[in-house]
Parts: C-alpha cells; sequence; structure tokens
C-alpha cells in the first residue's frame, strides 16, 4: 500500500519551539514512514524574517540555508498553491506567539488545511471565535489540534474531551499551569532570588518570547481560559479574576535591572512562607461560572506545594470523579517538549484527517 503523504507548513520555523520540531521532524521521519506508513513532508516554513518551499519537501533539519528573505505575498501565494492542489492533506504547524497568524486559522480551514497550534492566542480570545474556528474545522473536514497550548505535552486536552464526549460534566478545574511560574517559584523556596530565577526559566525556554506574558500571568490566563473551555465551561476573558504576582508593570527591553528591585521583597515572604511550614504557589481554578489565577501560600504538604520546578498538576472534578478527583501531572513548560507534543498532534491529525477514507 502507498504511504499515505501530509504536508506540514511550519510557522516559526527558527524559533526556539520550531527549531527543536524540525530537529524532531527530520529524526522521525523515516521511523513515521515503517512504522506507520506516514509520509510526512515539510512543504513550506516561514517566519517573520525568512521563508522557504519545496514542493517534495525540505529537509527539515537543515533548513537555514533554503530560507531567503520573505516577501509580501509568499504566505497568499502558499495558501492558493495548497488550496489549488488536490489530494494532498497539509497541515499548518504555528510555532509562533503570534496574534497576525491567529488571524490566519479561519482562512486556512476554508482553504482545507488543518492546523496544529503551540500557540495559544486565537483559542483565548472571544468565546465566539472560539467556537467559530472549532466549528469551521469541523465543517471543513480538516484537524484542528492545541494539545501543547495548556500543560505543554501533558496529555490534558484530548482526555479532557474524552470525558465530556462520554457525557461526564466537568465540574472544577484547579491546578499549576505555568511552568514558567512553577519554577521561579520553586527556585526562590530554594533560595534563588527572584530575578534571576526568572533569568534561568528564560534560558531554559520556559517562559514566553515576552517574560512579563508569564510574570503578569498573561500567558496563565490564556491557558487557564482555554482548559476551561476545554471542559465545557462557556468561559469569558472578563469572568476571569487574576491577581497578579505583585506591582509588574515593566515596560522596558531588558526587564531584569526592574526585576532585581523587587528580590529583596520576594525574598521576605518566601522566607516568611517557610517559616510557616508553607510555600507560595500560582494557583488557577475554574468553576462553570468564574475562574480566578492567584498566588497562595499553601501549606507544604499540598500536592501542589510538592512539585518540582517546573512541573505542572491539574486536578479535574467531574460529577462521577468528585472525591477522588483526575490528576494529571508532568513537565509544563521547555521546548523539546514542547516540540515532541507539537510532533504528536501533527501526526495524529495526519493519520486522523477527518476526510479522509
Ligand atoms: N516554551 C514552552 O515551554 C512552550 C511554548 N509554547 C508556545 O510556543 C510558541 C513559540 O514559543 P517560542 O518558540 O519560545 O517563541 P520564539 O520567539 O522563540 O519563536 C517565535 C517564532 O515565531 C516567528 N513569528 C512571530 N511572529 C510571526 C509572524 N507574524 N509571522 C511569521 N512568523 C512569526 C518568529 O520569527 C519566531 O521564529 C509560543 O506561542 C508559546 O506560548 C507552548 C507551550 C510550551
Ligand atoms: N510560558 C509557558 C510555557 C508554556 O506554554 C509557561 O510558563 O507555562
Amino acid at each position: 500500500m502507498d504511504a499515505q503523504r501530509v504536508d506540514l507548513i511550519l510557522i516559526g520555523a527558527r524559533g526556539k519551539v520550531g527549531a527543536a520540531f524540525r530537529q524532531l521532524l527530520a529524526r522521525q521521519q523515516l521511523a513515521l514512514l515503517a512504522e506507520v506508513n506516514l509520509d510526512l513532508r515539510l512543504l513550506a516554513a516561514f517566519d517573520r524574517r525568512g521563508f522557504a518551499f519545496d514542493a517534495i519537501g525540505l529537509a527539515p533539519g537543515s533548513l537555514e540555508g533554503a530560507m531567503y528573505a520573505r516577501a509580501g505575498a509568499d504566505v497568499e501565494r502558499l495558501i492558493e498553491f495548497v488550496a489549488t492542489r488536490a489530494g494532498v492533506p497539509t497541515i499548518a504547524v504555528d510555532c509562533t506567539a503570534s496574534d497576525e497568524i491567529a488571524d490566519l486559522y479561519p482562512q486556512l480551514f476554508d482553504k482545507g488545511i488543518g492546523v496544529v497550534a503551540a500557540n495559544k492566542r486565537a483559542n483565548a480570545r472571544t468565546l465566539a471565535f472560539y467556537h467559530g474556528l472549532q466549528r469551521s474545522a469541523r465543517e471543513h473536514g480538516v484537524p484542528y489540534r492545541y494539545e501543547t497550548t495548556v500543560g505543554s505535552a501533558i496529555p490534558l486536552l484530548g482526555p479532557l474531551r474524552d470525558l465530556r464526549l462520554r457525557g461526564e460534566r466537568v465540574e472544577s478545574l484547579q491546578g499549576v499551569l505555568s511552568g514558567s511560574l512553577s519554577y521561579i517559584l520553586h527556585r526562590m523556596h530554594e533560595g534563588c532570588p527572584f530575578s534571576a530565577a526568572v533569568v534561568e526559566a528564560r534560558d531554559l525556554g520556559y517562559t514566553e518570547p515576552d517574560v512579563m506574558e508569564d510574570l503578569r500571568a498573561i500567558d496563565l490566563s490564556r491557558k487557564l481560559l482555554v482548559l476551561a473551555r476545554e471542559a465545557g465551561f462557556s468561559m469569558e476573558v472578563d469572568d476571569m479574576r487574576v491577581e497578579l504576582l505583585g506591582d509588574l508593570q515593566i515596560d522596558v527591553d531588558d526587564v531584569v535591572p526592574a526585576l532585581q528591585l523587587l528580590d529583596d521583597g520576594w525574598r521576605i515572604r518566601v522566607e516568611a512562607a517557610l517559616a510557616r511550614g508553607e510555600r507560595w504557589v500560582a494557583v488557577a481554578e475554574a468553576t462553570p461560572d468564574a475562574a480566578r489565577i492567584g498566588l497562595h501560600s499553601l501549606p507544604a504538604h499540598s500536592p501542589f506545594a510538592q512539585l518540582a520546578p517546573g512541573q505542572n498538576l491539574i486536578e479535574i472534578r467531574t460529577e462521577l470523579q468528585d472525591r477522588m478527583p483526575l490528576r494529571v501531572s508532568g513537565p509544563g513548560a521547555g521546548v523539546e517538549i514542547t516540540a515532541a507534543g507539537v510532533l504528536s498532534d501533527a501526526v495524529s491529525a495526519a493519520m486522523h484527517w477527518p476526510s479522509r477514507h
């Protein structure tokens, strides 16, 4: 039997997650062919500045030399090429943190192109936009997957969807959802200054391209919103209460000197918590009616206070799993693990292409 060819368009190809995704794809292409008869090719790749295309497939592991300066209409031409070409399912893999790319999803679905996203922005817009994307993907018979947008590669959104499909009502969600805040808070309890812990989290690839999105819990709010919606809660951004980590209105390129001004304050708060036998934890919670994010000082024996640096833990209570809630845990951030989750989504989308016979 001929292998099933599926083409990928990688957006954010030279970013941290995008580059790790390319390396992983390069390593797995032959195994996918041998093990599941899937011929997954990289048709095109682009980022803010560069563009590359090859109708028979680019070499994902050595793309740098193939990229040339992106021209105005490259992306539109690429979408038209894919739309007018018959027979090869195509998936756009969004490894950006860009609203401009999220704006493209409806057009991609219209043209029969599926989407795999590490980018959280599309699903964290209005509820109407979120439902519109789900509906549009379904109506056009194309996959739309975004497992890594909450809890990185932890299987979370898929199992949550399975609960809903078997008719089990989710009653509440509670957890540590930010990998970077999990890391930063953990390191501070080990005596690391706040600003140094932020730099470490950034160097490990745990933070957003704009680290202030992590520190101001903007990224965490997006995750909680997506998670709540996937649980079936009709949640809008305004339904969420977010207590920030302090007065963090820092608007300069190099945030570190400003963060250093907060080191002493944090040291005092952390020492006081440890003296009480507690630890600071950034907790996100949602019920069907409300959602909130707050920084809590929890007893050290709480499961949320015992996580490894960067670890996430999500507790899901349903009508059947109330006294013994479902708990899902694992690394909540990291470039390689996220790229692995994105590849899982791409492989699964390719193998279960909705309109394939
Ligand atoms: N690092 C992690 O642990 C996780 C990251 N993510 C998400 O992965 C995404 C990527 O993160 P990073 O790789 O750290 O970011 P990055 O800043 O290293 O890379 C972003 C890439 O997107 C490209 N880009 C930005 N705007 C664009 C546009 N309008 N058109 C085309 N290309 C554009 C940039 O040129 C760059 O190549 C983010 O949305 C992040 O939230 C999701 C889960 C976990
Ligand atoms: N910045 C994010 C990374 C994954 O989305 C986090 O800290 O959890």
